[in-house]
């Protein structure tokens, strides 16, 4: 089964409503190839989710940048799983490193029971905000240790259907050629994701059609 290209934008903690309402338009009126082609979903900051969900374009999704790790209760300032399944969100970032470096979130925490659900994310730190980014060459071998890994510790179906995606200053320059490898199937992109430039990334679904 081809894995489908996933362009993932994480908004991280940017923006006003007005700088919300704009970036949805501006993903609106773009024209990308089709779902069949390529998967995208946005992930804007938790109180930004009811307004992306109702105005952004159906054939694109939307992404939590976090959840609880438990069911809800008692836990004031979480947010649940569950509830996001509520509001149909389908998709949520867990164990990013800027979780991990600065609130000292583990491997603990995301444990995955059901692989068909998940992306994984291969985000060099020193590549995250930075503008330096990994060499295509260098994405790939670590991606292909990855689904090696994937194919040794879980099966090889999951290795072989489990998108694995890149991050760290991926933009309308790069973007190319980084998914142009052939274990690169697709990006987690931050600063560029708040920008036109988004558009050009979510189009390199295009070299992967062509491959
Ligand atoms: O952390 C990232 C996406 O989750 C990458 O951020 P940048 O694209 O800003 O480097």
């Amino acid at each position: 089964m081809a894995r489908k290209f996933f362009v993932g934008g994480n908004w991280k903690c940017n923006g006003t409503a007005e700088e919300v309402k704009k970036i949805v338009n501006t993903l609106n009126e773009a024209q990308v190839p089709s779902q069949d082609v390529v998967e995208v979903v946005v992930s804007p900051p938790y109180v930004f989710l009811p307004l992306v969900k109702s105005t952004l374009r159906s054939d694109f999704h939307v992404a939590a940048q976090n959840c609880w790790v438990k069911k809800g209760g008692a836990f004031t300032g979480e947010v649940s799983a569950e509830m996001l399944v509520n509001l149909d969100i389908p998709w949520v970032i867990l164990g990013h490193s800027e979780r991990r470096a600065l609130l000292n979130e583990s491997n603990e925490v995301d444990r995955v029971s059901n692989w068909s659900k998940v992306v994984i994310a291969y985000e060099p730190v020193w590549a995250i905000g930075t503008g330096k980014v990994a060499s295509p060459a260098q994405a790939q071998e670590v991606h292909d240790e990855l689904r090696k890994w994937l194919a040794k510790n879980v099966s090889a179906d999951v290795a072989a259907t489990t998108r694995i995606i890149y991050g760290g200053s991926v933009n309308g320059g790069n973007c190319k050629e980084l998914g142009g490898q052939t274990d690169v199937d697709g990006f987690l992109v931050g600063g560029a994701s708040l920008k036109p430039e988004f558009i050009d990334i979510i189009k390199a679904a295009e070299v992967k059609k062509s491959a």
